[in-house]
């Protein structure tokens, strides 16, 4: 099954995605030559049961001792029954569980043993994408905005567009498809645009015991609080220029600026902070975007995506609208990435993470019977 990684021409890649919802791992194949995109080969998703997303939450923020180790293990198991689904891949990128970001302190950090996958698999693996990033001083994050260039040449882009990902944390790609490569000064500004969906996940759990607000429903009979939202947006975060990346509980504690609301008023505002953080990030762009794009789960609650309508200058859509599929594009991304690295390409640059120089970063294992063929 497995083969070594040629230099040249098109691969399939096979990306792998855990995100901060904490809901599932994504897997998504594309064929790609970490330039262009040449086709989008097929999908799965391994949802995590309640008991592993126990596992996992027990595990976030910190960076050592048996609850990584137990997170480590079980994102490792989780991913390894998945990616044995999918057939003829000549590489894989994994991207792993981030339990903590700390991009100008302690670095960050996503488990999951990418070398133990390759031996499992029998295929190359591509695993730790954020760390050499960091190392050189840049955010490590968000990474797909390399990607997001090339789903703008894809889709035949010619104005400047937006790639809105609404996860658990919202970031935001500012793509120029006039230039014709991602590195090039002013082609990409990307940054974390503030909490999406975490807390209102995390508010419903807490106060009705449900994973989400589904479709908006609870929002959707509530009411936004200005005076929370202005506090909310007073935060020094918001008045960082870009790029800035976020963890998911940088702001945790948001919740207890809704803490005297009832829940729909609560959730409403929660939902209006994640809108606003999104409306205060797009005034970075260079330009004004032609449209935004919006992937992730939160383009599946109307009540967000009405709120984003309301308050940016543009057609706000979700990615189907373009034929891309915004349940796998950071799947994707991680598939087109491992090729990028793999080539000695770069992944991220001053645009998109704030590092100083292009940085091509992940490590590359290949399955032991092949080393000496590399
Ligand atoms: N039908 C829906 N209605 C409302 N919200 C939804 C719906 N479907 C998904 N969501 C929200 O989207 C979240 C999952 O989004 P997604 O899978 O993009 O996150 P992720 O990839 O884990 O996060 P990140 O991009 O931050 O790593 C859910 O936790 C939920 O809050
Ligand atoms: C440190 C980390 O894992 N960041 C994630 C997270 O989830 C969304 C947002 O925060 C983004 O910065 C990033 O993921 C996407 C896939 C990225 O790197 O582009």
């Amino acid at each position: 099954m497995g083969r070594a990684i040629s230099k040249s021409g098109v691969l399939t890649a096979l990306g792998a995605m855990s995100g901060t919802s904490l809901d599932g791992v994504d897997a998504a194949v594309i064929k790609t030559d970490g330039y262009r995109i040449l086709g989008f080969g097929p999908t799965g998703y391994r949802a995590y049961s309640d008991a592993e997303r126990k596992t996992l939450r027990a595990a976030l923020g910190q960076w050592h001792g048996p609850e990584v180790d137990a997170a480590a293990e079980l994102v490792t198991l989780a991913h390894a029954e998945i990616l044995a689904d999918f057939d003829k891949i000549d590489l894989i990128g994994f991207h792993g569980q981030t339990l903590a970001h700390e991009p100008s302190g302690r670095g960050t950090l996503q488990v999951g043993d990418g070398d133990g996958l390759t031996q499992a698999l029998g295929v190359p693996v591509v695993w730790d994408f954020r760390s050499d990033d960091v190392a050189m001083g840049g955010e490590g994050a968000p990474l797909a905005p390399f990607f997001h260039f090339a789903c703008a040449k894809w889709i035949g882009a010619t104005q400047p567009l937006c790639f809105l990902n609404l996860g658990g944390v919202g970031n935001l790609t500012y793509v120029d498809p006039r230039f014709d490569s991602p590195e090039v000064l002013g082609a990409l500004l990307a940054f974390d645009t503030g909490p999406a969906n975490a807390p209102v996940d995390d508010l419903m759990q807490e106060r009705l015991g449900l994973p989400m607000d589904r479709d908006g429903a609870v929002a959707r009979g509530g009411r936004v609080e200005t005076g929370a939202l202005e506090l909310f947006l007073a935060e020094p975060f918001f008045n960082r220029m870009p790029p800035k990346s976020l963890d998911r509980n940088d702001f945790a504690e948001m919740i207890r600026l809704v803490q005297e609301l009832t829940d729909a008023d609560a959730v409403a505002t929660l939902t209006g902070m994640c809108a606003a953080g999104v409306a205060q990030g797009i005034e970075h762009c260079p330009e004004p975007p032609s449209r935004v794009l919006v992937t992730g789960g939160g383009r599946h609650n109307p009540v967000l995506m009405e709120m984003l309508r309301v308050s940016l200058d543009c057609p706000v859509e979700p990615v189907e609208a373009v034929g891309l599929d915004g349940d796998m594009l950071e799947a994707q991304a991680f598939a087109y990435l491992a090729v990028r690295v793999a080539r000695g390409l770069p992944t991220s640059c001053p645009g998109t993470t704030g590092v100083k120089a292009l940085v091509g970063g992940g490590m590359v294992s290949v399955p032991s019977s092949e080393r000496s063929l590399t």
